[in-house]
C-alpha cells in the first residue's frame, strides 16, 4: 500500500491540514494518509500544548474518514521527533511511504537532522501556502534534481490559516470557528488550551 505521513505539530490542527490531506487523497497514488504528530517539536518551544492533547485533536478531526488515519510513533518516543526516523519505520511497513509538507517548509527541509538521506530516500508531496506557484515550482525542480526524487506539487485553493492565527484569536477571546473541527473547538474550550 502506497500511504503518505502528514507530519505536523497540530497546535491545533485546523481545516486547512485537513483539505491539505483530502487534496492529497483526491489527486495522488497514495491510498491513506497517515497524521503524526510529534511529540517534541524540534524547532519549536513556545505555547505548544501537550502532545496528548494535539493527538487527542487530530483524532477528533479525522475520525470520521476512513481513509485518513493517527500514528502516535513520535510522541511515544522520548527525545526530539526527526522525520528522518518516523519515515524509516513507516517503509518498513508500507510498499511506498511520501512524505506531505506545506510549501513554507520547502525551504527549511534542507535543515533537517539528515536532510539529505530523506530527500535522496523519500518521495515528498508538496501542498502550497503562497500564491506564487512559479516559486514554488522553482524550488520543487532545484530539490528534485539535485537529490534525484520525485517531489510532487499538488494544486490546491490557498488557505490562509494558521496554528498560530487560531492561537492568537483564543488569546484576545475570539472565536475560531469554522478555523478547526467543531469537536476540536469544543475541545480547546473544554480543557482551556491556548489561553495562557
Ligand atoms: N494553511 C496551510 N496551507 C498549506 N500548508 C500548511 C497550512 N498549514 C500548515 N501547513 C503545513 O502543514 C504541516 C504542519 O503544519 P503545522 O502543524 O506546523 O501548522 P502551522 O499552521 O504551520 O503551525 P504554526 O502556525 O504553529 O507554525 C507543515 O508542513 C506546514 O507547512
Ligand atoms: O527531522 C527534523 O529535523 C525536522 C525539523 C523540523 C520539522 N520537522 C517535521 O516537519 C513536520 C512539520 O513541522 P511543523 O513545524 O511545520 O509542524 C513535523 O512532522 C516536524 O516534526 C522535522
Amino acid at each position: 500500500m502506497k500511504v503518505a505521513l502528514f507530519g505536523g505539530t497540530f497546535n491545533p490542527i485546523h481545516i486547512g491540514h485537513l483539505i491539505m490531506a483530502q487534496y492529497v487523497l483526491n489527486f495522488s497514488q497514495v491510498q491513506k494518509v497517515i497524521f503524526v504528530p510529534n511529540g517534541h517539536p524540534p524547532h519549536k518551544i513556545e505555547d505548544v500544548a501537550d502532545a496528548s492533547d494535539r493527538f487527542e485533536m487530530v483524532k477528533l478531526s479525522i475520525e470520521d474518514n476512513p481513509y485518513f488515519d493517527i500514528s502516535d510513533f513520535e510522541i511515544k518516543k522520548s527525545g526530539p521527533s526527526w522525520t528522518i526516523d518516523t519515515l524509516e519505520y513507516f517503509s518498513s511497513i508500507y510498499e511506498r511511504v511520501y512524505f506531505i509538507i506545506g510549501s513554507d517548509n520547502l525551504s527549511e527541509i534542507v535543515k533537517w537532522y539528515k536532510a539529505e538521506e530523506i530527500l535522496r530516500r523519500y518521495p515528498l508531496i508538496v501542498l502550497p501556502r503562497e500564491r506564487d506557484l512559479c516559486a514554488i515550482k522553482k524550488e520543487i525542480e532545484k530539490l528534485s534534481s539535485k537529490y534525484a526524487q520525485e517531489i510532487t506539487l499538488i494544486q490546491m485553493p490557498i488557505v490562509d490559516i494558521s496554528s498560530t492565527e487560531i492561537r492568537k484569536l483564543i488569546r484576545q477571546n475570539k472565536s475560531i470557528r469554522y478555523m478547526v473541527h467543531p469537536k476540536v473547538e469544543e475541545y480547546i474550550k473544554r480543557k482551556g488550551l491556548y489561553k495562557r
